[in-house]
């Protein structure tokens, strides 16, 4: 790291011009442990499906099956983070971790199903299907722990062994996305118990709901809190009462990334959550996190600030599916390029001030 501010300051441009890039491009540094880091690609987004039992208490205006549903359309290469991954080229691996539907492709673990022929555009996408279902859907968390510590540990792994097989197979950068009909209401109650702040404060419309709707949404996040009084030195015990499985092997994936010392960056409310969950188990883990964009979703911006990340890009996106952690990928790529390729006032022959 301090190598690479010691180049900052020898590049021709005025010290300190690219803002939030230097420092982005120092913490890189450090974690890739030279300078310049390697260039953050290929890119690999990992898309972790899940379903919800809390879903039952009318939290999401949408049917479950619309999680599997969009698995295939994942596959299909026809969702809006296919259209983002072509963007820049990026890789699209899809993990059931928990979804409803059996999917018809089995759950042998590990294998990867049939791909449905891809949609008209001239652009190649690499896209797969990994099978590693440690549950279908997790049990409602209002009335009793959504996990068992168990499930936990087998998505935490999951999430871990994606990452592995990224990073194996070349990605020198990782983007968490996630697919799960009532997540929001999950990350929800996890930024709440990890950081204190109250139910109303983090709780957001999710995919869009009313106001009676979203009473409701902060009235069972509430009541989920009250009743497991999760202990956020437990990290395993917070993902058990009030997690999702995509929320657990997120933060399993984070972990993993980071072991391998590469960028892991994180998308929208589902994924802080899930980085609340992997800093505190290894709190290091947040040298490798990337804060890809600011959600809509309040409980975003609660979790960035107790991670101490600031977002590199703000457009008002509630999507999920790793959509905002995309769009920032040309922005840590230039961090790192400038490292690389900017020339020195020596070498360029421009006069310092
Ligand atoms: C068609 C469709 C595509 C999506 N892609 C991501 N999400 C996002 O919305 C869901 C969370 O919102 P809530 O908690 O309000 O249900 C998750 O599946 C999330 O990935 C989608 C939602 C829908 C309906
Ligand atoms: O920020 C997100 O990831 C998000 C927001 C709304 C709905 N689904 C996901």
């Amino acid at each position: 790291m301090e190598a690479a501010r010691a180049l900052h300051a020898r590049l021709t441009k005025p010290a300190g011009s690219l803002g939030a890039l230097e420092e982005l491009s120092v913490r890189l540094a450090g974690l890739a442990g030279e300078c310049p880091p390697p260039l953050p690609e290929p890119v690999a987004v990992a898309v972790f499906a899940g379903d919800h039992g809390v879903h039952a208490q009318g939290v999401s205006p949408w049917p479950q099956e619309v999680t599997g549903q969009m698995v295939a359309n994942f596959l299909a290469g026809g969702a809006v983070v296919n259209a983002f991954a072509r963007q820049v080229g990026a890789s699209v691996t899809v993990v059931d971790v928990g979804v409803l539907d059996d999917l018809g492709w089995g759950d042998e673990g590990g294998g990867s199903g049939p791909i449905p022929a891809p949609r008209s555009s001239g652009e190649e996408q690499r896209r797969r299907l990994v099978a590693a279902k440690v549950r279908a859907g997790t049990r409602d968390m209002t009335a009793e722990a959504a996990l068992t510590r168990e499930e936990v540990s087998a998505a935490l792994e999951a999430g871990a062994r994606v990452a592995f097989k990224l990073v194996d197979d070349g990605a020198r950068a990782l983007v968490t996305g996630d697919m799960g009909i009532a997540n929001t209401t999950p990350a929800a109650a996890l930024i709440a118990a990890f950081t204190g702040a109250d139910a109303e404060v983090v709780t957001g419309r999710g995919t869009g709901i009313d106001d009676y709707r979203y009473a409701r949404k902060v009235a069972v996040v509430r009541a989920a809190l009250n009743l497991h009084k999760p202990d956020p030195a437990d990290p395993v015990g917070v993902l058990a009462a009030v997690g999702g499985l995509e929320h657990a092997a997120i933060a399993g994936f984070i972990l993993g990334g980071a072991s391998r010392r590469v960028p892991v960056i994180l998308d929208g409310v589902i994924a802080v959550s899930a980085a609340l969950a992997a800093a505190a188990l290894a709190p290091d883990a947040v040298g490798a996190m990337v804060a890809g964009h600011r959600s809509a979703e309040p409980g975003a911006t609660v979790a960035l600030a107790h991670l101490g990340l600031d977002p590199l890009i703000d457009l008002g996106l509630r999507l999920g599916e790793g959509t905002g952690a995309v769009l920032a990928v040309p922005i840590v790529a230039s961090a790192v390029r400038v490292l690389h390729e900017v020339a020195t006032f020596d070498s360029a022959g421009v006069s310092e001030k």
